[in-house]
């Protein structure tokens, strides 16, 4: 998994490569400034492009320079370059880059006037005002540049970050450039991976530029990035000889008069995803459709007379998808809790638990909750920003030794030693109905096999998005029977590339 690093971090990183890899800064530089060209080719592949690039005083604005002329060599013949030069302040290799421009005989206009921009023709906008060197508020001229370019309408590529986003922390009332793309270096930045940074950015690529792979992997810090590697690494092939005692009794206890189909949804993903068994608890009504949709999968009728005891038997339970608010579930909600066992809790359970502290109170370590942010927010009180709530999110799994999946399009795994894995899997073909049900069945179903708590969410939260991102390629809309149906192919091409 990658280790993600604030930003201060990354300026230890860079410094750390240049001493360790005897590399000087401004090559370092000009590495960044190649593989963001690389990636530019891609996007914009059309060499008569009428192009923008403005260039800020600092390092950001010294890699604009550098762009402009690899652009220049690379035969994209419309460039214009603008020196966004406000400040007296230019960095040193921000002014090798300037010479070695006009060495190159490449024009470049001072925006003595921020407005002289709005003459530009170009098509394509290059933001490389500021990065993340970003450490106060925009305005004045700084300010009124950023709105410019974003007003103009044309598409912004921005370099490492739009010009007045931050990397790290609270991103309220975004005023800087509005990129189509960010093409980031080394590492996404974390702000990319909240909600919030649509404000400034509708997508990002990450390039490598070769600093200090093991300086950053030493780097003490909580926040991590799954990769398939990571899930290669945790998922467990399918032993010879074994049967479906080897992969473990999931339980599920979901559903209601109205709601039965995510007690559906949550076992039919169970079984895809390898429990040995599956045993849904849901009303009597339930029966005949479960038995239809899903003949692999048992039932225990949920009536008033239905003894705790029978729990025993199961190695992972879930509650809450579907189940109703109703007293009598709430009641069968306090009792499992009072089993004192690890439980998966989800939808109604989270909701049931919002009103009931005292129960929540009483969960025991291992838990796992799964909420989306309004259950979130219903659980431990509003939040004014995903910053705010994940902070709360991880301290609450702390205290609690639990998990907590805090679900989103990127959706982060907040663990009881106060490390967060970031999930990058997943899309918005899967924002419907059913969805999170279908979670909840694959996090059982790994438990009942034996994956620890941790493995299990940071494993199941991926596989779920994976699957997902499998089904976008071919449709614009995922449905969560689809997803569940599909998980099998995702966890064999997982397995394949272990192989
Ligand atoms: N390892 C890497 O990641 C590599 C990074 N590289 C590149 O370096 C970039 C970071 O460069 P950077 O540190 O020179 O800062 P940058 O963003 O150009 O800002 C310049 C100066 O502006 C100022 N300033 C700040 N806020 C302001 C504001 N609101 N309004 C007005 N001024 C403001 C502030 O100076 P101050 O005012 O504090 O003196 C700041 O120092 C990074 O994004 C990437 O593109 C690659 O080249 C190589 C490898
Ligand atoms: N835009 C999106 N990108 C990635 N994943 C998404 C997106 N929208 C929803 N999801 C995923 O779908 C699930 C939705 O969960 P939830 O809201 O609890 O659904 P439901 O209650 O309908 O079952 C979560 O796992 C979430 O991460």
């Amino acid at each position: 998994m990658k280790n993600l690093l604030s930003a201060a971090q990354m300026r230890e990183a860079d410094a750390y490569t240049i001493k360790q890899q005897a590399i000087p800064s401004i090559d370092l530089m000009e590495r960044a400034a190649k593989a963001f060209v690389q990636v530019f080719m891609q996007e914009v592949t059309e060499k008569d492009t009428s192009i923008a690039i403005v260039c800020g005083p600092g390092n950001n604005g010294g890699d604009g320079l550098a762009i402009a002329r690899l652009l220049a060599h690379e035969g994209y013949s419309n460039c214009e370059v603008f020196l966004a030069s406000f400040s007296a302040k230019q960095s040193d290799d921000y002014l090798i880059n300037l010479a070695r421009l006009k060495e190159a005989k490449i024009a470049v206009t001072p925006l003595d006037e921020v407005a002289r921009l709005r003459k530009s023709e170009a098509t394509v906008i290059v933001d490389a005002i500021l990065g993340s060197g970003l450490n106060k508020p925009l305005t004045g001229d700084f300010l009124a540049l950023a709105t410019l370019v974003s007003e103009l309408n044309r598409k912004v590529i921005a370099v490492d970050v739009p010009t007045g986003f931050y990397a790290e922390g609270q991103l309220s009332h975004y005023n800087g450039v509005k990129a189509e793309l960010a093409i980031a270096f080394q590492q996404p930045k974390l702000n990319f991976f909240f909600p919030e940074s649509v404000q400034a950015l509708a997508r990002f690529k990450v390039v490598d530029i070769g600093l200090d792979q093991d300086f950053i992997a030493s780097q003490s810090s909580r926040w991590k990035l799954t990769e398939p590697a990571d899930v290669a690494r945790l998922l467990v092939p399918r032993k010879n000889f074994s049967h479906k005692g080897t992969y473990g009794h999931a339980l599920l206890i979901a559903g209601n008069e109205t709601t039965m189909g995510a007690a559906l949804l949550a076992a039919r993903a169970s079984l895809h995803t390898g429990a040995g068994l599956t045993t849904v608890c849901l009303p009597q009504s339930g029966l005949i459709a479960l038995n239809t949709a899903l003949p692999e999968v048992m039932a225990l009728p949920r009536t008033v007379d239905l003894s705790i005891d029978v729990f025993d038997q199961f190695n992972a339970i879930a509650i809450g998808p579907g189940l109703g608010m109703e007293t009598e579930n709430e009641r069968l909600l306090e009792q499992i809790i009072g089993l004192k066992r690890p439980l998966v809790i989800d939808a109604d359970a989270l909701n049931l638990l919002a009103k009931r502290q005292d129960i929540l109170a009483e969960l025991a370590p291992g838990s796992i909750l799964t909420p989306h942010l309004k259950e979130f927010d219903r659980l431990f009180g509003p939040h004014e920003n995903w910053w705010s709530r994940v902070a709360t999110a991880s301290e609450e799994a702390q205290q609690r030794k639990i998990v907590i999946v805090l679900k989103n399009q990127y959706t982060f795994v907040c663990l009881p030693d106060g490390e967060i894995h970031i999930n990058p899997t997943g899309n918005p073909a899967m924002a419907s109905g059913g969805m999170g049900d279908v979670l909840t069945g694959i996090l059982t179903a790994l438990l009942a096999q034996g994956y620890t708590v941790a493995d299990a969410a940071v494993l199941g939260v991926y596989l779920h998005g994976a699957t997902g991102d499998e089904l976008a390629k071919k449709r614009a809309v995922v449905s969560a029977s689809q997803l569940a149906l599909q998980i099998p192919k995702t966890l064999q091409k997982i397995l394949k590339e272990i192989k």
